[in-house]
């Protein structure tokens, strides 16, 4: 796992602008190494503003987007559509105007899915379709250039929450029941599933998160705090706003 590193942005707005341009140029880089490139979406306000930023930019027609898989970190567990799914916010905001593959565009089933409303069922429904993308060698995942975190203000990831059972399921797609912010039913990528990403990129704005971003670089557990144990294998970067990052500790600030 890599250390992490900060990049600190003035206000959101600027913020949602830098990843935009920084993942453009990520899955650029990936399509220049590999041919194809591949990114895990996350959902809340932050990712919104960092997709309709994406969208914005010019060279966004540099990516060829028919060779670029989407996956998904978590994933609210709610009729297709509902507007509270990261799936439809991320179609709006993002997908639906780029020219992607539609095959290469992988969401978590919804409620009324084909396993209704079984959310265990449906976990295990996407750590299958996870497992046929998988690379060789390598039995459940596939490669995953770069994973996007919202951070929650409790210091949730995905959906990963703090103290919750969660945490010690082995297998890398988890149903999560009683989720502390609504819907209480989700589906996420656990915590070693997220870590097997090339990069992991945690995005935070507004001072309601500079609690969980200074607990989770200031050596917090990932049990208490999840963010703190999401680090992608060869970058953890952690970008944020100034309200976000107003905690953080010195040993950051050269970076700032
Ligand atoms: O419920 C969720 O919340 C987090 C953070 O959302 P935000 O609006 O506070 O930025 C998000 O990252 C996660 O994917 C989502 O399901």
């Amino acid at each position: 796992m890599s250390e992490a590193s900060v990049a600190v942005h003035a206000d959101a707005d600027l913020l949602a602008q830098a990843v935009a341009a920084r993942l453009l140029v990520k899955l650029l880089d990936a399509q220049a190494d590999r041919g194809q490139a591949s990114v895990v979406l996350t959902g809340g306000r932050i990712a919104a503003a960092v997709y309709r930023a994406v969208v914005a930019l010019p060279a966004r027609d540099a990516v060829d987007w028919a060779r670029v898989d989407v996956w998904w970190g978590d994933e609210r567990f709610l009729p297709a559509g509902h507007p509270e799914r990261n799936e439809t916010q991320a179609r709006s905001q993002l997908l639906d105007l780029l020219p992607l593959d539609p095959a290469r565009v992988h969401p978590m089933p919804a409620s009324d899915g084909p396993d209704g409303a079984d959310p265990e069922a449906a976990a295990a429904r996407y750590a299958e379709e996870l497992a046929a993308a998988a690379r060789p060698g390598h039995a459940t995942l596939p490669h995953f250039d770069v994973l996007l975190l919202g951070v929650g203000e409790d210091g949730h990831v995905a959906s990963v929450f703090p103290e919750h059972r969660v945490h010690y399921e082995s297998r890398p797609v988890s149903a999560v029941r009683g989720s502390p912010k609504p819907p209480p039913v989700r589906i996420t990528l656990t915590l070693p599933a997220i870590n097997t990403a090339e990069e992991v990129w945690l995005v935070a704005s507004g001072s309601d998160k500079a609690a969980a971003v200074h607990m989770a670089l200031d050596g917090a557990g990932p049990v208490q705090l999840p963010a703190a144990g999401a680090a992608g294998v060869s970058r953890t970067l952690w970008l944020l706003d100034r309200a976000a990052a107003a905690d953080v500790r010195p040993r950051f600030r050269s970076l700032r």
